[in-house]
């Protein structure tokens, strides 16, 4: 059986450990667990993410695309007071986390934790904030990208972070140059950061 945290069963459960972390302007203390991406602190992409993506609006519909233990959906969540935030993982001990956290955190009502095929077809999305799983490989990761860009409201802006030396350029590249579902799409490097690309998906 596979351990990585990308996996729906991640293996064995780990420590669980506390973190207190400022997310969206307010102290929260958080559990993170082994069998989960980052669970020792929050990952620096993240951060530069959190840091650098602009600020959501204070209403609409999000999605935290590969949510872990849900550092960026809590952070949307507190950030808008009225946002509905979909936080979505295959990994099943990352999404118990991210429900716990929310909770602990006051959006719990706010935070709907989802596995992919759970989210009903009709829901668009005003904002897709995601450190995206780099290590599934780029057929995986095309693919999501292929089933969740599309997906954004008319108006709808994705703020993704991926690191230089795991192919932020050419993922850049890849989407602003497809020709299928991806062709309305534009793709700008908005910020950088720690080794860290910022990449903004809009419709052109
Ligand atoms: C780089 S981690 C980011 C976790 C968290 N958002 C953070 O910032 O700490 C990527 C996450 O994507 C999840 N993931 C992998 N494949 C996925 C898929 N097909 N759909 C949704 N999530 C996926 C992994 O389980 C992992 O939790």
């Amino acid at each position: 059986m596979s351990e990585h945290y990308f996996t729906a069963d991640p293996g064995s459960a780990g420590p669980r450990r506390e973190l207190r972390l400022t997310l969206g302007g307010h102290e929260v203390l958080l559990h993170t667990a082994g069998g989960t991406f980052s669970p020792e602190r929050l990952d620096a992409g993240t951060s530069v993410l959190l840091r650098e993506a602009a600020a959501p609006p204070a209403t609409g519909t999000f999605l935290d695309l590969g949510c872990g233990w849900g550092p960026i959906a809590l952070d949307l969540a507190l950030r808008s007071p009225g946002a509905t935030v979909w936080a979505v993982d295959v990994n099943e001990r990352a999404r118990a986390l991210t429900a716990e956290n929310a909770a602990a955190a006051g959006v719990g009502d706010r935070v709907r934790v989802s596995a992919p095929e759970d989210v009903p077809v009709d829901v668009a999305f005003d904002r897709l904030w995601s450190n995206p799983p780099i290590r599934v490989g780029k057929a995986v990761l095309h693919g999501m990208l292929e089933q969740w860009l599309p997906r954004l409201a008319p108006d709808g802006e994705a703020w993704l972070v991926v690191q230089k030396h795991l192919g932020s350029d050419s993922l850049q590249r890849w989407v602003e140059e497809h020709d299928g579902v991806l062709a309305p799409f534009g793709c700008e490097r908005a910020a950088t950061g720690r080794g860290y690309r910022v990449l903004k998906v809009a419709r052109r």
